[in-house]
């Protein structure tokens, strides 16, 4: 019997957290604060905070396999220099729409960085629909894209084979599949392998376990539910004392914790006063189940 405790590690009063990513290199967990426009690196063994500002809204990071990070930064995907805090624009997309921004991303076992785009939000969950589109960056800082007609690019992860491509674009409220082809980077055959129930809210962030089961973190349902795409079944629900839950990944010794991050906008001053801890970082242990290293983008 596992028995699940859940803390949260960093009171960050973040707007918007999203994107968790362990860096086993520095014991971190790397993070981004989107609308207000900074990427946070939480040391887990001093607890301190460093972080980076953007000059516009970033939605996701991802370790870069020839040292720093790589980021998608309002419309484009950028490398960022840790050290000296410089940012290079490596591609820019949907140059044709002013109000988009990118969303969630996260790199392939091949390295190549996906993330999708969205248009820019009046309010959480708020917008022009449509207006988004997923892409990848290639090693050779090629962009690929894959479809449009996306409301709320998210949750994005691949199975242990590498064979599968799960990804959620939210206002769908559907976890959807797609067979993945590593060689290429082409996606197909794009199904639905579990619909929330109106509890669960809007699937936001996702990630992958060692048991091929998926966590993806409800936004406005205050939990991380854990799913089993070859069955469509839910199988575990962790509840957490937020309701903005955006997004998860498995870090700290041997991926045997699960990060969590959530949001402050959209609660009202009722909404903060019960809930003093959203828009931090929380850590659940006892799950009796590990993640996965990430993948580094290798441009
Ligand atoms: O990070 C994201 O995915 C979006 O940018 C956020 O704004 C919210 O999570 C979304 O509104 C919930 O659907
Ligand atoms: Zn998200």
């Amino acid at each position: 019997m596992s028995s699940i405790k859940i803390e949260c590690v960093l009171r960050e009063n973040c707007r918007c957290g999203e994107s968790p990513v362990w860096d086993e290199a520095s014991n971190s967990l790397l993070f981004v604060d989107i609308p207000a426009r900074k990427v946070c690196r939480w040391d887990s063994l001093t607890k301190q905070v460093q972080q980076m500002s953007v000059d516009a809204p970033v939605s996701s990071v991802a370790l870069r396999q020839s040292g720093g990070y790589v980021a998608t930064i309002g419309t484009k995907f950028c490398a960022l220099n840790w050290k000296d805090q410089s940012v290079v624009v490596l591609a820019t997309v949907d140059k044709d729409k002013k109000n988009n921004r990118f969303n969630d991303g996260k790199v392939d076992p091949a390295g190549r960085y996906f993330a999708g785009t969205m248009a820019e939000e009046t309010a959480p969950a708020v917008l022009e629909r449509h207006q988004g589109s997923l892409y990848s960056l290639f090693p050779d800082h090629q962009v690929k894209k894959y479809f449009d007609q996306v409301d709320i690019s998210n949750g994005l992860d691949w199975s242990l084979d590498h064979k599968i491509f799960y990804y959620i674009d939210s206002l769908s409220y559907s976890v959807d599949a797609f067979d993945y082809n590593l060689q290429t980077g082409e996606i197909s055959n794009r199904r639905s392998v579990y619909k929330l129930e109106k509890d669960e809210h809007i699937p936001d962030g996702m990630c992958m376990d060692t048991e091929g089961k998926l966590w993806v973190a409800c936004y406005n349902g205050g939990r991380v539910i854990r799913l089993d795409p070859a069955t469509g079944k839910r199988i575990q629900t962790v509840k957490l004392p937020v309701e903005k839950t955006t997004s998860c990944c498995f870090g700290g010794k041997d991926y045997s914790e699960m990060y969590v991050t959530s949001a402050r906008d959209g609660l009202d001053a009722e909404g903060l006063l019960k809930q003093p801890e959203a828009g931090g970082i929380f850590k659940v242990t006892g799950l009796g189940v590990k993640g996965i290293a990430p993948c580094p983008y290798s441009g």
